[in-house]
């Protein structure tokens, strides 16, 4: 019998408060060129054909996100937590009636503009049937320190890579996966979640324009990468 073909829905947790940034407004609404950071999120997804739905999880009194969310392929979720955690797994609760289990869910920080349709591709390209899900990340390049205290030591860099997103798993798995989690300090994204369950999901190597916004020196990193290509 014929599979039905797999569908890739975005989710998107907003809900932050760019504690990093020390902006006067959370930083998914700042100017990246002139447009806000998650306007340029939302419209890499809306520029993906292989992209069935985009969500966005925003806190419950935003009081910006009509005046950004462009005028279709976005649905506004009104769920956010008091960690990326609790957003994601809030925006998966309300999705519970809506997507299948076998259903493709890419979750994507509204805190990455640079993310591309290129990128989108690649991911659910080389992730393909995985039986766990795959992440954009970046292999480590430099010598890695960990300092505590006065004592400095040098890790070994074999084997380590910094995860970006979108994080793409299977609806009812990645649901399960964050019901079990509880600690937000450990579970620091989705495939962690995942991981704690004893599976292991695919690295697929991402792009540094994909990098997440958090400090105001990267503003003019993200512009700079968005003014070279879209
Ligand atoms: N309670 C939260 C915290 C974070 N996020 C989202 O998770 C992504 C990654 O989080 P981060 O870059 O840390 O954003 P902030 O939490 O806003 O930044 P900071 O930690 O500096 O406060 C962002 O898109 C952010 O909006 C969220 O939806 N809900
Ligand atoms: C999900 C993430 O972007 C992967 O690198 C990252 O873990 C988010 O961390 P933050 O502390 O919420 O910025």
């Amino acid at each position: 019998m014929n599979q039905p073909a797999p569908r890739y829905f975005a989710l998107v947790p907003a809900a932050g408060v760019g504690a990093r940034m020390g902006a006067a407004s959370p930083k998914q609404y700042l100017p990246i060129g002139g447009k806000p950071m998650l306007r340029h999120t939302l419209d890499a997804f809306r520029s993906s054909p292989l992209i069935a739905h985009t969500f966005v999880v925003v806190s419950v009194d935003d009081p910006v996100i009509d005046t950004v969310v462009p005028p279709d392929g976005v649905t506004v979720l009104r769920c956010g937590g008091a960690s990326r955690l609790e957003s994601v797994r809030n925006g998966m609760w309300a999705l519970e009636n809506q997507l299948h289990a076998g259903d493709w869910v890419l979750v994507h920080d509204a805190a990455r503009p640079g993310l591309n349709a290129e990128l989108i591709e690649k991911l659910i390209r080389e992730t393909g049937e995985h039986p766990v899900g795959g992440l954009l990340a970046l292999p480590v390049v430099d010598t890695v320190k960990r300092a505590i205290n006065d004592e400095v030591a040098t890790l070994s860099r074999d084997g380590l890579w910094l995860a970006q997103t979108p994080q793409m798993f299977r609806f009812r798995l990645l649901a399960d996966a964050l019901e079990a989690a509880t600690d937000p300090s450990t579970i620091t994204d989705d495939a962690s979640a995942v991981e704690a369950l004893g599976l292991a999901p695919k690295l697929v190597e991402g792009h540094p324009r994909n990098l997440k916004v958090t400090l105001p020196s990267d503003i003019k990193i993200a512009e700079m990468y968005l003014a070279a290509a879209p």
